[in-house]
């Protein structure tokens, strides 16, 4: 589904302050794969998540999404199938736009053919019933400005707004960094029943090993640049939160 192959990313090439951010990544992700990303501050693991949003370009190499080259595709062509949640909750939505509005938005971005956009009755209940889901009341606040809910509530709603429609790539760049820890379990739950429900691969970059422990199919450690540990299926299920903080000593 993702293959990335020979990945180099340097930036300040030829200066004092020269930094291998990416060095010769190979990694294959398949269709479905839920990948958790762990790693010291600078080790490369947004360099490596802009690279597959396509807000970046590798120096050498080749990335391939769901069989096609997009190496040198700008990031508005992959925005179709590749959706991205940041950290802050204020990113990815219109503050001062109703919810509804801002799923509107959304969805006029992906052009989903079977789905009559506009004002119509037909889309707003098809938008209430998925947010209905989220089992956070917030169906009855679809005419509310998004910019009034709470930064778990909209990460929540961002979430849904990306993957209702055309996408297949999640990207989750420490999506629960500033919120309280209960919306951030709330947030990463509903990113898991989302990346099950709608069969996304999905790449989580986090700091917070508990939830390296707790999510996704497969754990990767990346240390200056490379990957240095690549764990899945029985390993990674059972894995110990203590065994993780090893990997950091
Ligand atoms: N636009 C840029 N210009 C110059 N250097 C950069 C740029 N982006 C990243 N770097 C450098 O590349 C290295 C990798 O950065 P990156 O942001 O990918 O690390 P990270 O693992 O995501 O770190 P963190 O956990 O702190 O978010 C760091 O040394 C960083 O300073």
């Amino acid at each position: 589904m993702i293959t990335l192959s020979g990945i180099r990313k340097t930036f300040n090439a030829g200066k004092p302050n020269q930094i291998a951010a990416l060095n010769n990544i190979d990694l294959q992700i398949a269709a479905g794969e839920y990948v958790v990303i762990i790693g010291s501050n600078g080790s490369g693991k947004s360099t490596l998540l802009n690279l597959v949003a396509g807000n970046l370009r590798p120096d050498q190499g080749t990335i391939n999404i769901d069989g096609n080259n997009v190496t040198r595709l700008p990031e508005y062509n992959r925005s179709k199938w590749v959706a991205r949640i940041f950290q802050n909750p204020l990113l990815g939505t219109a503050s001062e736009l109703s919810t509804i509005d801002n799923f509107r938005l959304a969805a006029l971005r992906t052009q989903s053919k079977g789905l009559s956009i506009g004002k119509t009755a037909q889309f707003k209940d098809y938008v209430r019933e998925r947010i209905a889901a989220l089992n956070m009341g917030l169906e009855n606040k679809l005419e509310q400005p998004i910019g009034t809910l709470s930064g778990g509530q909209r990460q929540a709603l961002t979430l849904l707004m990306s993957v209702m429609d055309t996408c297949k790539v999640l990207l989750l760049d420490e999506p629960t960094a500033a919120l309280d820890p209960r919306s951030a379990e709330n947030v990463l739950k509903i990113a898991d029943e989302l990346i099950s429900q709608y069969k996304l691969t999905a790449i989580l970059v986090t700091h917070n090993l508990k939830d390296a422990v707790n999510y996704g199919s497969r754990l990767i450690q990346m240390d200056e640049g490379n990957i240095i540990k690549d764990i899945r299926g029985t390993e990674k299920y059972t894995l110990k939160q203590t065994q993780l903080y090893e990997w950091f000593t």
